[in-house]
Protein backbone atom coordinates (compact mmCIF):
# COMPACT_ATOMS: atom_id res chain seq x y z
CA UNK A 1 0.00 0.00 0.00
CA UNK A 2 0.95 3.78 -0.51
CA UNK A 3 0.93 6.39 2.14
CA UNK A 4 0.66 9.73 1.94
CA UNK A 5 1.98 11.37 5.24
CA UNK A 6 0.82 15.07 6.13
CA UNK A 7 3.24 15.85 9.23
CA UNK A 8 6.38 14.85 9.46
CA UNK A 9 7.56 15.83 12.65
CA UNK A 10 8.56 13.33 15.56
CA UNK A 11 5.61 11.13 14.67
CA UNK A 12 5.59 11.66 10.87
CA UNK A 13 8.98 10.17 11.14
CA UNK A 14 8.43 7.09 13.33
CA UNK A 15 5.13 5.97 10.82
CA UNK A 16 7.69 6.42 7.88
CA UNK A 17 10.04 4.00 9.18
CA UNK A 18 7.43 1.41 10.04
CA UNK A 19 6.68 1.96 6.42
CA UNK A 20 10.09 1.42 5.04
CA UNK A 21 10.76 -1.43 7.41
CA UNK A 22 7.55 -3.84 5.69
CA UNK A 23 7.53 -5.62 2.71
CA UNK A 24 3.87 -4.67 2.01
CA UNK A 25 3.52 -0.92 1.94
CA UNK A 26 5.74 2.61 0.96
CA UNK A 27 5.67 6.17 1.67
CA UNK A 28 4.12 7.93 -1.55
CA UNK A 29 4.74 11.19 -0.69
CA UNK A 30 5.66 13.11 2.90
CA UNK A 31 3.48 16.60 3.08
CA UNK A 32 4.92 19.29 5.58
CA UNK A 33 4.30 22.46 7.21
CA UNK A 34 5.88 24.18 3.95
CA UNK A 35 3.72 21.99 1.24
CA UNK A 36 0.59 23.62 -0.76
CA UNK A 37 -1.53 20.78 -0.28
CA UNK A 38 -4.15 20.35 -2.90
CA UNK A 39 -6.69 17.10 -3.80
CA UNK A 40 -3.16 16.39 -6.36
CA UNK A 41 -0.99 15.74 -3.74
CA UNK A 42 -3.25 12.46 -2.76
CA UNK A 43 -3.22 11.62 -5.93
CA UNK A 44 -1.94 7.81 -6.57
CA UNK A 45 -2.07 6.99 -2.42
CA UNK A 46 -4.08 4.28 -1.03
CA UNK A 47 -4.55 5.74 2.38
CA UNK A 48 -3.36 9.43 4.21
CA UNK A 49 -1.81 9.44 7.52
CA UNK A 50 -1.96 12.72 9.69
CA UNK A 51 0.18 13.54 12.39
CA UNK A 52 0.29 17.50 12.52
CA UNK A 53 -1.39 19.98 14.70
CA UNK A 54 -5.22 20.80 15.23
CA UNK A 55 -5.17 23.35 13.16
CA UNK A 56 -3.05 22.24 10.60
CA UNK A 57 -5.59 19.05 10.53
CA UNK A 58 -8.82 21.30 10.58
CA UNK A 59 -7.50 23.20 7.71
CA UNK A 60 -6.39 20.43 5.29
CA UNK A 61 -9.30 18.20 6.02
CA UNK A 62 -11.36 19.45 3.44
CA UNK A 63 -8.60 18.78 0.57
CA UNK A 64 -7.85 15.59 1.79
CA UNK A 65 -11.78 14.50 2.11
CA UNK A 66 -12.14 15.56 -1.38
CA UNK A 67 -9.11 13.80 -2.57
CA UNK A 68 -11.64 10.60 -1.91
CA UNK A 69 -8.35 8.66 -0.03
CA UNK A 70 -8.94 7.53 3.12
CA UNK A 71 -7.50 9.42 6.03
CA UNK A 72 -6.28 8.12 9.37
CA UNK A 73 -5.70 11.24 12.20
CA UNK A 74 -3.89 10.35 15.04
CA UNK A 75 -3.43 14.49 15.54
CA UNK A 76 -5.34 15.31 18.73
CA UNK A 77 -6.73 18.54 20.17
CA UNK A 78 -10.05 18.50 18.24
CA UNK A 79 -12.21 17.07 20.12
CA UNK A 80 -14.70 19.96 20.27
CA UNK A 81 -14.75 19.93 16.60
CA UNK A 82 -15.81 15.93 16.44
CA UNK A 83 -19.08 16.75 15.12
CA UNK A 84 -18.02 19.40 12.50
CA UNK A 85 -15.61 17.18 11.26
CA UNK A 86 -17.97 13.66 11.28
CA UNK A 87 -20.52 15.76 9.18
CA UNK A 88 -17.71 17.16 6.54
CA UNK A 89 -16.40 12.89 6.42
CA UNK A 90 -20.32 12.23 5.54
CA UNK A 91 -20.80 14.54 3.59
CA UNK A 92 -17.90 13.69 1.56
CA UNK A 93 -18.95 10.16 1.09
CA UNK A 94 -15.52 9.83 2.51
CA UNK A 95 -13.54 7.55 4.97
CA UNK A 96 -11.53 8.48 8.10
CA UNK A 97 -10.49 7.05 11.07
CA UNK A 98 -9.24 9.27 14.52
CA UNK A 99 -7.65 7.49 17.38
CA UNK A 100 -5.72 9.69 20.08
CA UNK A 101 -3.81 6.88 20.39
CA UNK A 102 -3.13 4.18 18.09
CA UNK A 103 -1.21 1.80 20.14
CA UNK A 104 -2.58 -1.71 20.99
CA UNK A 105 -1.40 -1.72 24.40
CA UNK A 106 -2.44 1.78 25.19
CA UNK A 107 -5.96 0.92 23.90
CA UNK A 108 -6.34 -2.51 26.14
CA UNK A 109 -5.41 -0.45 29.18
CA UNK A 110 -8.10 2.20 28.36
CA UNK A 111 -10.33 -1.24 28.08
CA UNK A 112 -8.73 -2.43 31.47
CA UNK A 113 -9.47 1.23 33.00
CA UNK A 114 -13.41 1.46 31.75
CA UNK A 115 -13.79 -2.66 33.28
CA UNK A 116 -12.20 -1.18 36.75
CA UNK A 117 -14.44 1.97 36.47
CA UNK A 118 -17.72 0.06 35.70
CA UNK A 119 -17.12 -2.37 39.00
CA UNK A 120 -16.41 0.25 41.31
CA UNK A 121 -19.45 2.39 40.55
CA UNK A 122 -21.98 0.96 42.77
CA UNK A 123 -19.66 1.30 45.47
CA UNK A 124 -19.81 4.99 46.87
CA UNK A 125 -16.38 4.41 48.82
CA UNK A 126 -14.49 4.41 45.97
CA UNK A 127 -13.25 7.18 43.87
CA UNK A 128 -11.28 7.52 40.74
CA UNK A 129 -9.22 10.21 39.02
CA UNK A 130 -6.90 10.19 35.96
CA UNK A 131 -3.18 11.46 35.43
CA UNK A 132 -0.98 12.22 32.04
CA UNK A 133 2.89 13.01 31.25
CA UNK A 134 3.85 13.71 28.24
CA UNK A 135 7.33 15.68 26.88
CA UNK A 136 7.40 19.26 26.92
CA UNK A 137 7.30 19.69 23.53
CA UNK A 138 3.99 18.45 23.44
CA UNK A 139 1.16 21.27 22.53
CA UNK A 140 -1.99 19.91 23.72
CA UNK A 141 -3.74 19.46 27.17
CA UNK A 142 -4.55 17.16 28.54
CA UNK A 143 -3.76 13.85 26.09
CA UNK A 144 -6.28 13.22 24.43
CA UNK A 145 -5.67 9.58 25.35
CA UNK A 146 -6.51 10.89 28.89
CA UNK A 147 -9.80 12.38 27.56
CA UNK A 148 -10.58 9.46 25.34
CA UNK A 149 -10.08 7.39 29.34
CA UNK A 150 -12.22 9.97 31.15
CA UNK A 151 -15.00 9.95 28.17
CA UNK A 152 -14.67 6.07 29.03
CA UNK A 153 -15.01 5.99 33.02
CA UNK A 154 -18.01 8.59 32.55
CA UNK A 155 -19.60 6.21 30.04
CA UNK A 156 -19.67 3.74 32.76
CA UNK A 157 -20.07 4.95 36.20
CA UNK A 158 -22.86 6.98 37.21
CA UNK A 159 -21.36 8.50 39.87
CA UNK A 160 -19.00 10.70 37.69
CA UNK A 161 -20.95 13.16 35.61
CA UNK A 162 -17.83 15.73 33.96
CA UNK A 163 -14.55 15.60 33.70
CA UNK A 164 -12.41 18.86 35.09
CA UNK A 165 -8.80 19.27 33.99
CA UNK A 166 -8.50 22.72 36.28
CA UNK A 167 -8.80 22.23 39.43
CA UNK A 168 -11.08 25.85 40.73
CA UNK A 169 -8.07 27.71 43.02
CA UNK A 170 -11.09 27.87 46.08
CA UNK A 171 -13.29 25.28 46.32
CA UNK A 172 -12.82 21.57 46.64
CA UNK A 173 -13.56 18.83 43.81
CA UNK A 174 -16.80 17.88 43.34
CA UNK A 175 -17.77 13.93 44.36
CA UNK A 176 -19.35 13.59 40.37
CA UNK A 177 -16.28 15.77 38.97
CA UNK A 178 -13.73 13.54 37.49
CA UNK A 179 -10.20 15.13 37.61
CA UNK A 180 -7.47 14.21 34.49
CA UNK A 181 -4.56 15.82 36.29
CA UNK A 182 -1.35 16.52 33.12
CA UNK A 183 2.26 16.68 33.62
CA UNK A 184 4.23 17.99 31.07
CA UNK A 185 7.94 16.68 31.49
CA UNK A 186 11.13 16.11 29.79
CA UNK A 187 10.85 13.87 26.46
CA UNK A 188 8.44 11.65 28.04
CA UNK A 189 6.67 9.58 25.08
CA UNK A 190 3.54 9.21 26.87
CA UNK A 191 2.41 7.76 30.82
CA UNK A 192 -1.13 7.45 31.61
CA UNK A 193 -2.74 5.85 34.68
CA UNK A 194 -5.80 6.08 36.64
CA UNK A 195 -6.11 5.86 40.28
CA UNK A 196 -8.38 4.05 42.35
CA UNK A 197 -9.44 4.83 46.20
CA UNK A 198 -10.78 3.68 49.04
CA UNK A 199 -10.76 3.50 52.72
CA UNK A 200 -9.34 0.01 52.34
CA UNK A 201 -7.63 0.07 48.87
CA UNK A 202 -5.51 1.87 46.42
CA UNK A 203 -5.46 0.80 42.91
CA UNK A 204 -3.25 1.97 40.50
CA UNK A 205 -3.56 0.94 36.61
CA UNK A 206 -1.07 2.66 34.38
CA UNK A 207 0.49 2.41 30.89
CA UNK A 208 3.68 3.85 29.74
CA UNK A 209 4.95 4.35 26.36
CA UNK A 210 8.42 3.00 25.79
CA UNK A 211 8.90 4.65 22.46
CA UNK A 212 6.78 5.86 19.76
CA UNK A 213 6.86 2.84 17.95
CA UNK A 214 3.57 1.55 19.57
CA UNK A 215 1.35 4.52 18.52
CA UNK A 216 2.98 4.38 14.39
CA UNK A 217 2.59 0.51 14.17
CA UNK A 218 -0.86 0.98 15.23
CA UNK A 219 -1.56 3.90 12.97
CA UNK A 220 -0.28 1.91 9.84
CA UNK A 221 -2.32 -1.51 10.84
CA UNK A 222 -5.03 1.18 10.64
CA UNK A 223 -4.39 2.17 7.45
CA UNK A 224 -4.42 -0.73 5.80
CA UNK A 225 -8.01 -2.02 7.89
CA UNK A 226 -9.41 1.62 6.95
CA UNK A 227 -8.40 1.27 3.28
CA UNK A 228 -10.43 -2.16 2.97
CA UNK A 229 -13.65 -0.51 4.58
CA UNK A 230 -13.43 2.62 2.48
CA UNK A 231 -14.34 0.46 -1.12
CA UNK A 232 -17.74 -1.13 0.69
CA UNK A 233 -18.20 0.92 3.64
CA UNK A 234 -16.77 4.63 3.72
CA UNK A 235 -17.46 6.30 6.89
CA UNK A 236 -16.12 7.87 10.13
CA UNK A 237 -13.96 4.99 12.27
CA UNK A 238 -12.48 4.90 15.21
CA UNK A 239 -9.76 2.54 16.67
CA UNK A 240 -12.71 1.07 18.54
CA UNK A 241 -13.91 -0.26 15.38
CA UNK A 242 -10.73 -2.06 14.55
CA UNK A 243 -10.35 -3.34 17.26
CA UNK A 244 -13.71 -4.68 18.40
CA UNK A 245 -13.32 -6.69 14.81
CA UNK A 246 -9.44 -7.82 15.93
CA UNK A 247 -11.01 -8.89 19.55
CA UNK A 248 -14.14 -10.23 18.26
N1 LIG B 1 -2.92 9.08 17.92
C1 LIG B 1 -1.73 8.72 18.40
O1 LIG B 1 -1.43 7.52 18.59
C2 LIG B 1 -0.70 9.80 18.68
C3 LIG B 1 0.59 9.48 19.12
C4 LIG B 1 1.52 10.52 19.26
C5 LIG B 1 1.16 11.82 18.96
N2 LIG B 1 -0.12 12.06 18.58
C6 LIG B 1 -0.55 13.42 18.19
O2 LIG B 1 -0.03 13.65 16.90
C7 LIG B 1 0.21 15.06 16.71
C8 LIG B 1 1.63 15.25 16.22
O3 LIG B 1 2.51 14.79 17.22
P1 LIG B 1 4.10 14.90 16.96
O4 LIG B 1 4.77 14.50 18.23
O5 LIG B 1 4.45 14.21 15.70
O6 LIG B 1 4.26 16.48 16.77
P2 LIG B 1 5.42 17.24 15.98
O7 LIG B 1 5.28 18.67 16.39
O8 LIG B 1 6.70 16.53 16.16
O9 LIG B 1 5.01 17.08 14.45
C9 LIG B 1 3.96 17.84 13.88
C10 LIG B 1 4.35 18.07 12.42
O10 LIG B 1 3.27 18.69 11.73
C11 LIG B 1 3.81 19.64 10.85
N3 LIG B 1 2.81 20.62 10.43
C12 LIG B 1 2.38 21.72 11.07
N4 LIG B 1 1.48 22.38 10.33
C13 LIG B 1 1.32 21.66 9.19
C14 LIG B 1 0.54 21.82 8.02
N5 LIG B 1 -0.29 22.88 7.87
N6 LIG B 1 0.62 20.89 7.05
C15 LIG B 1 1.46 19.82 7.18
N7 LIG B 1 2.24 19.62 8.26
C16 LIG B 1 2.17 20.54 9.25
C17 LIG B 1 4.96 20.26 11.63
O11 LIG B 1 5.86 20.93 10.77
C18 LIG B 1 5.56 19.01 12.28
O12 LIG B 1 6.53 18.42 11.43
C19 LIG B 1 -0.13 15.71 18.04
O13 LIG B 1 -1.46 16.17 17.99
C20 LIG B 1 -0.06 14.54 19.03
O14 LIG B 1 -0.92 14.71 20.16
C21 LIG B 1 -1.04 11.11 18.43
O1 LIG C 1 3.33 12.74 22.09
C1 LIG C 1 2.14 13.09 22.01
O2 LIG C 1 1.74 14.25 21.72
C2 LIG C 1 1.08 12.07 22.23
N1 LIG C 1 -0.16 12.42 21.97
C3 LIG C 1 -1.30 11.54 22.01
C4 LIG C 1 -2.34 12.07 22.97
O3 LIG C 1 -2.53 13.32 22.97
O4 LIG C 1 -2.98 11.25 23.65
C5 LIG C 1 -0.92 10.10 22.24
C6 LIG C 1 0.20 9.94 23.18
C7 LIG C 1 1.43 10.71 22.71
Amino acid sequence: MKYTLVGYGKMGQQVAGIIESSDEHEVHTVLDVDAVITEESFAGSDVIIDFTVRDAFLANLPIMLASKVPVVVGTTGWDADMPMVRQQVAVAGASLMYSANFSLGVNIFLRTVREAARMIGPFDEFDIAFSEQHHTAKADFPSGTALKAAEMIVEVNSRKKTIVSQLPTEKMINPDELQVAAIRLGSVFGQHSAYINSEFDDIVISHTARNRRGFAGGAVQAGKWLAEKHVSQPGFYTMDDFLDEVFG
